[in-house]
Parts: structure tokens; C-alpha cells; sequence
């Protein structure tokens, strides 16, 4: 027999004994009802419905949930609260209460509906119990092993699109978006062509004729009209021009008409003569191209490309066979010096750095490093002569017009170029490339600037080339008859008034004491160092330079470079140099034809901090509210590709690979109906099929229907409201980034170079070098890392003097980062970020205004990312990649691009997601195939790595590599060298 006993609050209570609900009764758990393994069948049975009820729920259970006001309470409901000696977390319940007419409580009555609640629910709840594990038993195949995420992802994607008026929150709680003007700020502008010919330089006629007919080029750039004397000299080269200005031809030409000069011809097995390091695979390509066009007319000479992802035995066959000129990534190249034997740098005598702030910088420092030392190791071990160390003979020799004309019997006058004696002789020559070689390179922030952190290596009084306006012309002071006539066309404007130079005060005098001091300790050495361009006899005053101090500064040294006290001795004539300007000396160069150019070229390109962008690109921002990203970047496309009459051809620029693959694949089916036209394929196929299996039995078709019936339930209903249909466009959409297989990464480069119009969207992989014709607009969707990695995404438009335009994002909170950029002399100009959603009405016309057509899409490319699984986990992870990326912005951007600012709710809009930023991030973490970015540059000297793999040397440089980790992690991958990674160690068990 069921006893009732009337429950009391006890200590007790406090311990854990408590009432139980269905049999009144107090005990710690019931004994045969509520077993814990029968209340978790029954939670877990009813987990989907229970989740699918939420949503719909939601309202009437906040309205339950609202709190009981306490003045319609009577003393009865604090009925067990009122002890005074209970303390804890147990809460009485309220009793039931049966209240006789007369307001008193019915005591015996109380003790009737008991016993009947009793004999009532005691076998409701067993059967209930027994409900539930059925139901469990039936869903069993349908929920077993899923996760709560995957749950709640199916009841995501099966639930049906809202019919009727859509209430869209895009246009709503957006910030203000703020109008900044313009500073007056005057951009530096480079001159690009000359109108010099190719004829007017020192060449060989079939490279003329074959830069003509093959290239269709003839005259000749102001990169290339500065740089091609100067390689031709012999000289190290730093070249500092702008994007697409032809800094490529500026040093393959000079380096094949070096080449081809020397007799006998040499031939491929003769070895290799020049390295060419760029940084990314299509760079490597597009060069080695290049090289192929340009050595049409000289048959014996054979270039060779070694890039990421390739094959390595066919790699190895071509290593084997011969090449004279290579090209390659510092990874690949790397990796063959350690496994391929035909690989030998014995014979190199040229090492071209293209685009070396890159190079010295992302971690790559090592990779260069380790080329570098292999290439002085090869050549020590090629000519070991006990001879030539006694008679010290190893000198590098300049040739100057007045030796060329004196030695006209010698065999000096056989060669024409100094360049091809270099190739002959034992010394190298090293020229670095890059449109933001500056002296403080944003990643670079210890003492040790970039340009004295060069990964071992030395260069011999270097001759800086900057085409810039207004900056001094370096090229120039080398060639005295040459002089007066380049500086007509290049007019050097550094202001010098010597007579006041006495009257300097005594601070001066005191730092130019410092200088001499440093020059004397520098000549007792007996050895240059590297930028030091002030111990170059030949750029400073004539009269002063003797043979024996030509003798002395010629003499190469291998003392280690100083570049502590290097710096302090820029900082000195930095200081100097203010002074002079600061008391207006007005004396122009022409007075002392021999300044000390290539000092004041040095420290005016290379230690300010100033950038230089084509001036035949319009550089413009849109602030744009977070929410409302995707569709504008839309309505851009749509204006640029679609309703542009002339077809634009644009690139967009992503964070992150995840970024770039997911809104490739989404823009693509929304706005070209991809998807659409897939369904309706996929219908159409299937509907031929059913015609053709009419023999199929009625079973079957019963059953197949019905399984079709009760998977359409849950499709997302493209035809729904006809306002929100969309007119499919003809747009051609490409992508690229680092973790794509090698040849799909060549065949999209190849297809964009080669299409008339179309879209890439990519990573920074695409940023340098990348020559690609036609492209007439470049957008930042995601802000840039740095101002050098804005002039490079920049640079990928307007080349060789076409017209172009660029176009950068920025949220409302972002919106000071173009001050930074004004602080580099580049000027944007702000555009209405209203205008371009205009456009989105070409794409759904039943809209009506654009507010509504921007609606509309996002609308469809929310219901597309939420159609399936896939789509959710690929927008979850291109989310969370995202929000990571802009955490681990360089502190120096940090200031403008600051995480704490984002709207993660709305960021989600952005990716066409509807969930809470919390259930994104959880989703993200669980997917297995969403890694944690990390370096992938495989074949970097790691420390780790030389453990595992003894035998390869270890170089001691800067730690430039490591300054810049965080930037490395974004975009690492670009510079896999596509082989497999190390084995790691299995954890024993
Ligand atoms: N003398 C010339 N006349 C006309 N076009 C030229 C000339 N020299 C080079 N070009 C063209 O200019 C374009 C840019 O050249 P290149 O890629 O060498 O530029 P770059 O300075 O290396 O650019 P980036 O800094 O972006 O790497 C190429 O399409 C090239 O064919």
C-alpha cells in the first residue's frame, strides 16, 4: 500500500533527500520509476522534438517564464519557506491547494486528491516511460551517434523558408557611417616610360629585334633605361620602382646579354650562372616565362624553373641535364640542394632577389640564407687553389670607361659588359628587386633595419636605383660622360650650399667628426661594407678619388658586417642633413656634377617611409556597415562584370583561404544560378530516367516516391516569393590561394591571364609580381596587413602605364586605418557606399528599389549557405578563419583593425549566417576538417627540422624571420613547396 507522507523541509532535505514528484514519496531516487538510466532514454528520445518546439516556443515560454508578482501571494505559498532553520538550495514547491467555498483549506479533501493523484499518475508515468523508450527504439538509426551540434544542424537546413512578407534586419541597426575628407597629401609619382629605345642601350641586336617581334615591346622603361647600365657594370643592384614598371626586364635582359657574350659559348652542362628567388609559384612561372621569350635568340642558353608542387623527379631530370639560368622558390630550390646532386652553384655568379622585402622577410630570411651559403660554399669548393690563396687574388674588379679604353690591347676589350667578365671571373653579383624596398620595412621593427638584415648577404658597394621623381638617380655618378645627359632627363634636385657648411655649429661639427671616424675605421678594415655608400670613391668628388684608393675599395673583405654602428651612422647623417635643410641651402647638384648621389639617394629613398603607387590608378574606400558587406561586394561585381558594356576583369582579395573558397562557391551559385541550373539538371535527368524505367516494378515506385516525398519536405523552395527571384548573370568567377593543388592553382592563373573578363578572388598569394593583363579594378574585401601589402595588391592593376582602379572596405570603426595610409603619401578618396547598390537591381528586378533587391539576395544567399550541412560548415569555418585573422592583425595596424570592435553578430550576416557568433565558433571547432592555420613552409630551416634531418646546415642571421610569425600564419600556406611534410614521431601509447 502507497503511504503518503506529507513532505516536510528537513536538514534532511539539505543533504539530498528530496520529494519525489510522481510517488510523493521522499528518498534519494526512486527505486523502480525514475532509474537514471531510464530518464536519460527518455530526455534523449525527445531531444529533436523538443529542439525543433523551441524556436516556435520560444515566445509562450519567455511569456511562462515571467515572474509571479509577490503581492497576489498568500502566507500559504511561502508555505515551507517561512522555517526559519532551513538554509539551502532545495526549493519547496508550491503545494496544491484545494480551497473550500468558505476560504479555508480542506483538509481531508487535500488527503482524497492525493490518493487519487497517486493511483492517477503512477501508471500515466510508466506508460510514458515505456513511450519514450519506444520512441527511442524507432529513431534510434536516425539520431544514434549524432552529436547535439549535428542535430541542431539537420533541423537548420530541414526547416522550410519563411513564406510570405520577409522581415530582413539588414538595413537596421547599422552604425553611422562616417564621412572623413581628404588631407592634402601630395602622392609620389614615377615616370614610366622614358621615351628612350631599346637601341639606345648597349645591346645585342637580336635581343632588340626579338624584344620587338616577340614582346612587341621598343622603348624603353625608366626602371629599365636606370637599371640595365648598372647590372651591365657588374654592380650589386638594390631597384626600387614601382608596380609594373618592368623591373623583370630590367634585370633578365642585361643578365642573357651578360650570358651570351661569353665565348666559347657555354652550354647547359656547363653549370648554372644565375639564380633568380622570387617568392610565389606563379611569380616563378611568369619569370621563367619571361626568360624563355628572351633567350629565343641565343639557343645555348637554357633557363630552368624549379617551383612548389611540381614533380621532383622531372625536376631532377632537368637539373641533370643542364641549365644556365634557374628560377625557382626558396623552398624548392632549397630542397633540391639538399637531395638532387646535379644541383651545383659552382658556376653562379649572379643571385637575383625579386621582390626581397618578401624574401628577408615572412620566415624566408632562413630559406635565403641557406641559399646564399650554398651557393659561397660551391664556389669555395670549385675553386680550392692553394695558388690563388697565396697571390690573394680573389677581388672583385670594376670596370670604368677610362680601363675599357686603356686596355684596348688586353683581352678586357674582348668582353664587352663587365658583367660577362663577372660571369667568367669569381666573384657575384647580387641584385635585389621590389616595389617597397624601404629601409623600415613594416615588419621590421628591431634595430637592425631590413636592408642591413639580409640574410648573409654581402653586397659590394651597391648602387640603389630609384626611379621616383625628386629622388636622386644613383645610376647616374657612375658613368661621368654619361652624366650630364641622363640627369637632362632626370633632373636631380639635391640641395647643397657649401658655403655655409663652415658656419656649421658645433653639434655638426661633432657628427661629421663621428662620420670621419667611422670612414677611417671602415679603410682600416679594408673593406666596404654593405650600403655604406659613401666609401664608393667614384660617387664623390672626382679629384679625391686615386688609383690606390679605387685599389683599396675594390678589395673585397669578408669581415662581418657592423650594422649597430651602420645604423648609428645613418642616424648621424639623417641628423646632418635635417640641419642643412632646415638653413635652406640652395645650391643644386649641377655645381658639384659628382655629389655624394648615392648617399642622398639612400637616405631619401630608403629612409623615409614612403610608398609609391602608379598614378594611373584611382584609389578609393567605401565604408560599408558590417552587415551589409556581402551584398555591396555583390552589387561591385555586378557593376564591374556585368553592367560595365566594355566586361571588367577584376581581382578581390580575401584573408583567408577558407574566405576565398567559400564565397567563390557561394557568389558563384547565387548570382550566376549555378545551383539552379544544377537542380533543374539534376531534375531533368532524373525525370528521363523514370521514363526509361516504366518496367519498374509499382512497389518499387510507391516506395521511391514516398522516400522523395519525404526528402523534398525539407528542400529549400527556390521559387518562393517572386520578389526575391533572382536573374542568373553571365559571370565567370576564378580563385586562388596557397592550399590548392599545383596544377589547379597553374590552370587558373593561366585561364584569368587569358580571359577577357571574370573575377578572381584570392589571397595574398596573388599580391606580388603577378603580371596579369586587363585588370582594370582591384577591391580589398579584407583590409591589408600593411601599407606595402596594400601597394602590392594595388600594384596588380594600372601596370606599364594602363589605367586603373582600386577599391579598398573598411567598416565604420576601420575607418582611420587611410590615415595610416596618407602617413605613406597614398591619398584615397571616399566613395558613397549607397551607389554601388544600385546595381543589385540588375539582379532582382521584382524588387523594386535597391534597398529591397539588396534584401532579396542576401535572402538567397542566406538560404543557400543554410541549404545543407556542407554549405553550414564551409560559411561556419570561412566565419571563424575570418574573426581569427583580424585577432591577429601586426600590432602596428592593430590601433585601426581592432577585434574588439567587431560586431560578431553582425560579422555573421557578412558570411550569410544566421546563427548566435557562439554556436558559429562551436560548429567551427568541431569540424574536423577546420585545422588551425599554421606555417606550412615546409622545408624552412627549422631547428626542429635540422634535427630530424642532420646533415643540413644550420645559418646563424637576424631574426627577422620570427619578428613577423603572426603575419607568416596568414598567409603560409602560399608558400608550401607542394611536397609531402615530415613524418612526425607517433606518440607511443
Ligand atoms: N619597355 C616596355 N614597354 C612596354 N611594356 C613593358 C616594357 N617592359 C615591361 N613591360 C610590361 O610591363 C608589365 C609589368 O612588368 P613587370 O611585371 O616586370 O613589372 P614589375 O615592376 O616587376 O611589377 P611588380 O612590382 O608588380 O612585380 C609587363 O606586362 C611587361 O610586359
Amino acid at each position: 500500500m502507497i503511504k503518503s507522507i506529507p513532505f516536510k523541509a528537513t536538514q534532511q532535505t539539505q543533504r539530498g533527500l528530496h520529494k519525489c514528484e510522481p510517488c510523493n514519496y521522499k528518498h534519494y531516487r526512486c527505486p523502480d520509476v525514475w532509474s537514471k538510466s531510464n530518464v536519460l532514454a527518455a530526455r534523449a528520445a525527445t531531444w529533436p522534438l523538443q529542439i525543433l518546439s523551441y524556436a516556435n516556443n520560444f515566445s509562450r515560454f519567455s511569456e511562462s517564464k515571467k515572474p509571479v508578482s509577490k503581492q497576489n501571494k498568500t502566507s500559504e505559498d511561502y508555505k515551507f519557506l517561512s522555517k526559519p532553520s532551513f538554509v539551502g538550495k532545495t526549493i519547496a514547491r508550491k503545494r496544491k491547494q484545494i480551497v473550500s467555498h468558505d476560504g479555508n483549506v480542506d483538509k481531508q479533501s487535500i488527503d482524497e486528491s492525493t490518493k487519487k493523484s497517486i493511483k492517477l499518475t503512477q501508471p500515466n508515468k510508466e506508460s510514458d516511460t515505456e513511450k519514450n523508450l519506444q520512441d527511442l527504439s524507432e529513431n534510434k538509426g536516425k539520431y544514434h551517434g549524432k552529436s547535439y551540434q549535428d542535430l541542431s544542424d539537420d533541423i537548420q537546413t530541414k526547416q522550410k523558408p519563411r513564406s510570405g512578407g520577409w522581415i530582413s534586419s539588414l538595413f537596421k541597426n547599422n552604425p553611422e557611417v562616417p564621412r572623413i575628407g581628404q588631407r592634402a597629401i601630395k602622392p609620389l609619382i614615377e615616370k614610366v616610360f622614358t621615351g628612350n629605345t631599346f637601341t639606345d642601350l648597349d645591346l645585342h641586336p637580336h635581343s632588340v629585334a626579338n624584344l620587338d617581334q616577340t614582346l612587341g615591346l621598343s622603348e624603353l622603361m625608366a626602371v629599365q633605361q636606370q637599371a640595365i647600365p648598372v647590372i651591365l657594370q657588374g654592380r650589386d643592384v638594390l631597384i626600387r620602382s614601382q608596380t609594373g614598371s618592368g623591373k623583370t626586364l630590367a634585370y633578365a635582359l642585361p643578365l642573357i646579354e651578360g650570358l651570351q657574350a661569353i665565348r666559347p659559348k657555354i652550354n647547359r652542362n656547363d653549370g648554372i650562372r644565375a639564380v633568380v628567388v622570387v617568392p610565389t609559384r606563379e611569380l616563378a612561372v611568369q619569370t621563367y616565362e619571361l626568360f624563355l621569350k628572351l633567350v629565343k635568340p641565343f639557343t645555348w642558353l637554357v633557363p630552368g624553373l624549379l617551383s612548389g608542387g611540381q614533380k621532383r623527379k622531372a625536376e631532377k631530370a632537368r637539373l641533370r641535364k643542364g641549365l644556365s639560368i634557374l628560377v625557382g622558390t626558396p623552398g624548392r630550390i632549397n630542397d633540391h640542394l639538399r637531395h638532387t646532386k646535379s644541383l651545383n652553384f659552382a658556376k653562379t655568379r649572379c643571385l637575383v632577389l625579386d621582390e626581397a622585402d618578401r624574401l628577408l622577410d615572412m620566415g624566408y630570411e632562413k630559406d635565403v640564407a641557406a641559399i646564399v651559403k650554398s651557393i659561397e660554399d660551391h664556389n669555395k669548393a670549385a675553386t680550392y687553389d692553394p695558388m690563388d690563396l697565396i697571390k690573394q687574388t680573389v677581388k672583385k674588379k670594376i670596370f670604368t670607361d677610362e680601363e675599357l679604353e686603356t686596355n684596348k690591347d688586353s683581352e678586357i676589350t674582348e668582353i664587352k659588359h663587365p658583367l660577362t667578365a663577372i660571369f667568367i671571373g669569381n666573384t657575384r653579383q647580387t641584385i635585389l628587386l621590389s616595389a617597397t624596398l624601404t629601409k623600415v620595412s613594416p615588419s621590421f621593427h628591431t634595430s637592425k633595419s631590413c636592408l642591413e638584415n639580409l640574410a648573409g648577404l654581402t653586397m659590394v658597394d651597391p648602387v640603389f636605383v630609384d626611379t621616383s621623381e625628386g629622388r636622386a638617380f644613383v645610376a647616374d655618378s657612375l658613368n661621368k660622360t654619361n652624366n650630364k645627359q641622363k640627369n637632362d632627363t632626370f633632373p636631380i634636385k639635391i640641395e647643397k650650399n657649401v658655403s655655409e657648411k663652415d658656419d656649421m655649429n658645433q653639434e655638426v661639427k661633432q657628427d661629421k667628426q663621428i662620420i670621419e671616424e667611422k670612414q677611417k675605421k671602415d679603410e682600416a678594415k679594408k673593406g666596404l661594407k654593405a650600403f655604406c655608400g659613401k666609401d664608393h670613391p667614384q660617387l664623390f668628388s672626382q679629384n679625391e678619388i686615386d688609383a690606390e684608393n679605387i685599389e683599396k675599395h675594390n678589395a673585397v673583405e669578408t669581415d662581418d658586417s657592423d650594422s649597430s654602428s651602420d645604423y648609428e651612422y645613418f642616424k648621424v647623417q639623417n641628423k646632418l642633413n635635417k640641419k642643412q635643410e632646415d638653413d635652406k641651402q640652395n645650391e643644386s647638384i649641377q655645381s658639384s656634377p659628382l655629389g655624394n648621389n648615392f648617399y642622398e639617394a639612400v637616405k631619401s629613398a630608403v629612409t623615409e617611409d614612403e610608398l609609391v603607387l602608379p598614378a594611373t590608378v584611382s584609389q578609393t574606400f567605401l565604408v560599408v556597415p558590417m552587415k551589409l558587406r556581402l551584398v555591396t561586394l555583390c552589387a561591385l561585381i555586378i557593376e564591374h562584370c556585368v553592367l560595365n558594356k566594355k566586361g571588367g576583369k577584376m581581382i578581390v582579395f580575401m584573408a583567408t583561404l577558407e574566405m576565398v573558397d567559400y564565397h567563390t562557391e557561394l557568389l558563384e551559385n547565387v548570382l550566376t544560378g549555378e545551383k539552379v541550373k544544377k537542380d533543374n539538371k539534376k531534375k531533368r535527368s532524373e525525370k528521363i530516367k523514370k521514363v526509361g524505367n516504366t518496367a519498374a516494378s509499382d512497389d518499387e515506385n510507391v516506395s521511391s516516391s514516398s522516400e522523395e516525398k519525404s526528402d523534398s519536405d525539407y528542400e529549400i523552395d527556390y521559387e518562393a516569393p517572386s520578389e526575391n527571384k533572382l536573374v542568373p548573370l553571365e559571370i565567370e568567377f576564378f580563385k586562388l590561394h596557397g592550399s590548392m593543388p599545383h596544377e589547379q592553382r597553374m590552370e587558373v592563373f593561366k585561364q584569368f591571364r587569358e580571359a577577357r573578363t571574370g573575377i578572381l578572388i584570392c589571397t595574398d598569394v596573388a599580391a606580388r609580381g603577378l603580371d596579369v593583363p586587363r585588370v582594370d579594378l582591384v577591391l580589398q574585401y579584407c583590409a591589408p596587413s600593411s601599407a606595402t601589402d596594400y601597394v602590392h595588391r594595388v600594384g596588380r592593376t594600372g601596370r606599364a602605364a594602363h589605367a586603373g582602379a582600386a577599391c579598398m572596405f573598411l567598416l565604420p570603426s576601420e575607418v582611420e586605418y587611410v590615415r595610416h595610409l596618407e602617413e605613406k603619401r597614398i591619398r584615397l578618396k571616399q566613395m558613397d557606399e549607397r551607389e554601388p547598390l544600385e546595381a543589385l537591381r540588375a539582379l532582382a528586378p521584382a524588387a523594386g528599389p535597391a534597398h529591397r533587391a539588396a534584401i532579396a539576395l542576401q535572402t538567397r544567399l542566406e538560404q543557400l549557405a543554410h541549404s545543407d550541412k556542407r554549405w553550414l560548415s564551409k560559411a561556419s569555418r570561412a566565419y571563424t578563419s575570418w574573426v581569427r585573422f583580424y585577432s591577429a592583425y601586426p600590432r602596428e595596424v592593430r590601433c585601426w583593425l581592432d577585434a574588439k570592435q567587431l560586431h560578431l553578430g553582425h560579422a555573421a550576416k557578412a558570411f550569410a549566417l544566421r546563427d548566435p557568433p557562439a554556436a558559429l565558433a562551436r560548429r567551427a571547432t568541431r569540424d574536423p576538417c577546420f585545422k588551425r592555420e599554421r606555417p606550412q613552409n615546409k622545408l624552412s630551416v627549422h631547428d626542429d627540422e635540422e634535427k630530424r634531418r642532420p646533415g643540413f646546415p644550420r645559418v646563424k642571421i637576424g631574426t627577422a624571420g620570427s619578428m613577423n610569425k603572426q603575419s607568416s600564419m596568414h598567409t603560409a600556406s602560399e608558400f608550401d613547396s607542394g611536397l609531402p611534410p615530415l613524418e612526425t614521431k607517433k606518440k607511443k601509447k
